[in-house]
């Protein structure tokens, strides 16, 4: 079972990757995803191994953005691959069945195409504008998660759906009305200064409804 917030990782440099990266771990988040834009190979080799040291230290699961070989190389738990980086199906091939492996989506039919292909989650968005990714795909809004994932329950597919794009607070329990299984953020618990107690309310929002 997944956690049902992943956090998405900002910096444009290695110490602010993972300064941010630090600073969600200990306010409670135990899914972290690096993504670390245009740098070189060695500086994103050098990140990637300080933060599946760190990952490890808080027991979170660790992923990383784009790049396979990468996760490959330092053993992370998975990738995240957009519909634009290398195919979830040749990924599946190369990292097999213990990795874990999610595909970007905006439509009803990627979903479809990354469950055939071998992916473990999707990442549906954008919900709204953001400026954290450049090129954003059309804007799904709550209309847009409630139509794809309807599609989804009429035709028996279940997969664990993160909403992705510009998610505040405020929009936990309308988007986990549509059905999906949880978020990715980035820029909400980057910017906020009281971290912990945003993760708080954001994991009483995701796991209201679970009975333990
Ligand atoms: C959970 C999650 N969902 C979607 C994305 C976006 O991936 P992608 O489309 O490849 O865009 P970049 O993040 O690479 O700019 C994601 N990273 N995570
Ligand atoms: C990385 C990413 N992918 C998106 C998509 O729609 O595929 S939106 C997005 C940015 C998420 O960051 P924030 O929470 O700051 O908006
Ligand atoms: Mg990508």
């Amino acid at each position: 079972m997944y956690n049902k917030l992943q956090y998405i990782s900002q910096g444009n440099t290695i110490e602010k990757q993972l300064y941010n990266i630090q600073q969600a771990l200990d306010a409670g988040c135990d899914w972290i995803q690096m993504r670390f834009k245009n740098q070189s190979a060695k500086d994103t080799f050098a990140l990637a191994e300080a933060v599946k040291f760190l990952c490890e230290e808080y027991l979170a699961n660790f992923i990383v953005n784009d790049d396979l070989h990468l996760a490959e190389l330092i053993s992370a738990d998975g990738v995240h691959l957009g519909l634009t980086d290398m195919k979830i199906e040749e990924a599946r091939t190369i990292l097999g069945n213990t990795k874990i492996i999610g595909g970007t989506a905006n439509t009803f039919e990627d979903i479809q195409n990354h469950i055939k292909n071998g992916a473990d989650y999707i990442g549906l968005g954008p919900f709204r504008f953001t400026d954290t990714k450049g090129k954003l795909s059309p804007i799904l809004g709550l209309s847009g998660y409630f139509e794809i994932l309807q599609k989804m329950k009429k035709n028996n597919i279940t997969i664990p759906v993160f909403a992705i794009g510009g998610i505040t607070v405020k929009d936990v329990n309308p988007l986990m009305e549509t059905g999906i299984y949880g978020i990715a953020v980035s820029g909400l618990i980057t910017e906020s200064d009281e971290k912990e107690k945003l993760i708080q309310q954001l994991n009483e929002k995701l796991y209201a409804n679970i009975i333990v």
